[in-house]
């Protein structure tokens, strides 16, 4: 079993973007608090991703922190990285499941609690959730949930919410409120003038207090916050408080 990061770092592969910059300077104020999910463009060939993934791997193993790569489950596997991420257009999540095995991290895109209770039952051990705002990053999405839907999502499911798009510093406190377990971002950091000083901001607004949104599954998560729990084996909770993530019991597809 291993333990969830609060802060996921989606690496920004635009043409003129330098990802692994952005990378080394988070994880150099982040360490193990980090996730990076390697996201590459859609028309990026699989030798081109697998290199950018296995670089980020490396960087992200010397400082302990959790590496996962977006959509291509193959490159996951060929790597070793700690699991992956799909949406609606990837694999479906059961075979995700299947493919990455029981132990793996998978997260799985939702933007409604339908949609979120599904992947969870499918097997995943996360949601990502939005857009939650407007983003530059990434076109043709969906007007955004804003923190109410994320609300609605964290509401209905008992894995880490993640909240993603349009996601700076003074946006984490109201995500957290509506039960939000943690933020994805690409833009708040690659673009930034300084990424490491941004990291630490994220950082600094997901360690805050937030009052359990009653009645949400993430209120747990929320009170754990504030008590992180004991380590089974001693290590794998971050400092910032990680939370436990595997596949759900009797996952379809496992
Ligand atoms: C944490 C997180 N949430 C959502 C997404 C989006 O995944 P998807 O819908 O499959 O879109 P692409 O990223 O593949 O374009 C994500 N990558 N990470
Ligand atoms: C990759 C991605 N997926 C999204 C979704 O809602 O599914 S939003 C997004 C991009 C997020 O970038 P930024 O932090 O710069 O807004
Ligand atoms: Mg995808």
């Amino acid at each position: 079993m291993s333990s969830l990061g609060r802060l996921h770092l989606v690496t920004d592969t635009r043409p003129g973007r330098d990802p692994l910059a952005v990378v080394r300077a988070a994880l150099s104020v982040a360490g193990p608090e980090l996730v990076v999910q390697v996201r590459v463009e859609d028309d990026t060939d699989d030798r081109t991703a697998y290199e950018l993934a296995g670089r980020v791997l490396a960087l992200c193993a010397a400082a302990g922190a959790s590496c996962l790569v977006n959509d291509r489950l193959h490159i996951a596997l060929a790597i070793g990285a700690s699991g992956g991420h799909v949406g609606g257009r990837d694999l479906p999540v059961n075979v995700a499941r299947r493919v990455l095995g029981p132990a793996a991290v998978l997260g799985a895109t939702a933007r409604d609690p339908d949609a979120g209770v599904a992947a969870v039952t499918a097997g995943a051990s996360y949601l990502g959730v939005g857009p939650c705002h407007a983003t530059t990053t990434k076109s043709g999405l969906p007007a955004p949930i804003g923190a109410d839907g994320v609300r609605r999502v964290a509401s209905a499911v008992s894995v880490p919410v993640i909240a993603i798009g349009g996601i700076t510093a003074e946006r984490v406190p109201e995500l957290l409120a509506a039960g939000a377990y943690g933020v994805a971002v690409v833009g708040a950091l690659s673009q930034a003038a300084d990424p490491a000083r941004a990291t630490v901001d994220l950082l600094h607004a997901l360690r805050r207090p937030t009052l359990p949104v009653p009645g949400t599954a993430s209120a747990a998560d929320q009170g754990r916050r504030r008590t992180p729990p004991v380590p089974e084996s001693g290590r794998g909770h971050p400092p910032g408080g990680g939370v436990a993530v595997a596949p759900p019991a009797g996952a379809a597809g496992c």
